[in-house]
């Protein structure tokens, strides 16, 4: 199963920086492992904002729920999912 996450990151102003350089940090190394897996197949910064467009492939909504909960910066996350099917007038 397809969905289109948005991610927009909302880190408070007063964030201890060495606290968000680890955070930073470890949400990158957890995404890349996620993408290596072929979970995430898609991430795309937005031009202009600290914001994410991703799509992931995943077995369930249950399982895409496990994962971006589990992200490191999930707390600081607005995150807007959306399920795809196939287009019918998609060429092969
Ligand atoms: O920066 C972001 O868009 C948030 C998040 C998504 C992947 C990653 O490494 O950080």
């Amino acid at each position: 199963m397809l969905f289109h996450v948005r991610m927009d990151v909302r880190l408070p102003h007063d964030l201890d920086p060495q606290v968000k350089a680890d955070l930073v940090a470890r949400e990158k190394a957890y995404s890349q492992q996620l993408q290596r897996a072929g979970k995430w197949p898609q991430l795309w910064r937005i031009a202009g904002e600290y914001a994410n467009f991703s799509v992931f492939d995943v077995d369930s909504a249950e399982e895409l729920h496990e994962l971006l909960s589990a992200l490191p910066l999930f707390p600081y996350l607005d995150v807007e999912v959306t399920p795809l099917v196939r287009h019918p007038s998609k060429v092969d």
